[in-house]
This record gives C-alpha cells, structure tokens and sequence, in this order.
C-alpha cells in the first residue's frame, strides 16, 4: 500500500472507533496535517450526527467549514470527548513528536482539554526513540537567538524554519540532532526555556490510543 492509502485506512480506523459514540451535541477535537485532512474528509460523512468541532489550525478549521461541519471556539466549548490527530514520530508508550505543520501549540491545547486522544499514524511513524524527526519548538520572535542557543545547550542543533510563521504569530525552531531519552523529562526541560511558547514533544500527555497502518492492516494500540 502507498503512504496515502495508509493515511486513508487510519482515517477510517478512526472513525469507526468514534463514530458509535457520536451524539447530537458531540463536539470533536481535530488535528492538522495530511492524516487530519483525510479523517476531516471522510467526518463530513457524518456531519448530521454530531454537532462541530474545536481546529487545531486555521487550515484544519477552513477545511471542517468547507465540509459544513461548524467549527467553535475552544472557550466556548471547555472539554471536547476525542482529539484526532496525526503525529511525525510517536513511541511504544504513545509518547510523540508533532508540529512538522507548525500547529502544535494550538494542537497541545485542544489534546490537553480532549478525554481521549486518537493518534492516527502510518507505521512509517513508529519509532524505538523519538528524535530522529527534527523537534519542533515554538518560540516568540524576539527570543529566537536566545532560544536557539539555549537548546545548543541541551545537545541539539536547533535550526531557524524559513519563512513559517506559525498561528500564533510565532517562529520555529526545529531541533536536529536530538535524540530524546527521557521525553516527559525533555519536554517540561524545553518548555521551561524563556520564550517557549511550547515544544512538540507530547509525553506528559500523550496518546490515547494508536491506530497504526501497515501493509497487514491497522493495529489499535495503547501505551506500554
Ligand atoms: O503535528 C502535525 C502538524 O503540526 C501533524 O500531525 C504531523 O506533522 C503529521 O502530519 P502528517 O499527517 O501530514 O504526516
């Protein structure tokens, strides 16, 4: 099977795990990226059955109001059942690396107010350790320098990404050469940096549930 015909399988994976426990007031978290899209695609099937959805990015909200799925505003809604979303990396105790689309503080905000959080993943993604893809951090403009060199620190080579301007008005940073140990340990250490908006390192809170695509079909995992 090719990547994009895995990225379809999990989609589907996911929604049959939630569609049974959709009700007419239901209102979904939903992630960015090329897996999000194609689960957002195929959630406009059942448009009528649930009420909205909280984005994680501009991209992912325009695409939901483009199905005419109603998209609300995190406040408004304060908790949502599921968050579904994709990952770059994700490890055995579902620990993951995300933002490789730039969103993930917004993605970690709406992952933290979710009761479940579904990884949907192509078994590319799976790793023994995560580091390999280069970590993302968000920062605020003005302490990108300080940033930088504050991770040089911790053994990374934190590299400046050109032109990307995240949501929120910020920059990233992604962190090459990093391979990442202790992820719950490493994530609380970035973000403590001054000028941190947030790290994609997602291990205090990470996945739920795992459904992983391959050639022999989707796994449903849990974390070890
Ligand atoms: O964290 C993300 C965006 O910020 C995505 O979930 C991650 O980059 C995976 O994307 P894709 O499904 O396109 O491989």
């Amino acid at each position: 099977m090719t990547q994009d015909e895995l990225k379809d399988a999990v989609a589907a994976a996911a929604i049959d795990e939630i569609a049974p426990h959709l009700e007419r007031d239901t209102i979904l978290g939903i992630g960015t990226g090329s897996t999000a899209n194609r689960f957002i695609d195929r959630l406009a099937r059942l448009r009528d059955d649930f009420m909205g959805a909280v984005a994680s990015s501009e991209a992912s909200a325009e695409r939901l109001r483009g199905h005419g799925i109603e998209v609300f505003e995190l406040n408004s809604v304060g908790t949502v059942p599921y968050y579904i979303d994709g990952a770059d990396e994700v490890n055995a105790h579902l620990h993951m690396i995300k933002g490789g689309g730039a969103a993930l503080t917004r993605e970690k905000i709406v992952a933290a107010c979710a009761e479940r959080f579904i990884c949907i993943a192509d078994a590319s993604k799976r790793v023994e350790r995560l580091g390999d893809f280069p970590l993302p951090v968000e920062v605020i403009p003005m302490a990108r320098s300080y940033v930088a060199r504050e991770l040089v620190k911790l053994g990374a080579d934190p590299v400046y990404r050109e032109g990307v301007i995240t949501d929120n008005g910020n920059r990233i940073l992604d962190c090459f050469e990093f391979m990442i140990d202790d992820p719950v340990a490493m994530e609380a250490r970035i973000n403590a940096i001054v000028g941190v908006v947030t790290n994609g390192l997602f291990a205090a809170r990470g996945a739920d549930v795992l459904l992983l695509g391959s050639d022999t079909g989707v796994e449903r995992l849990t974390p070890a």
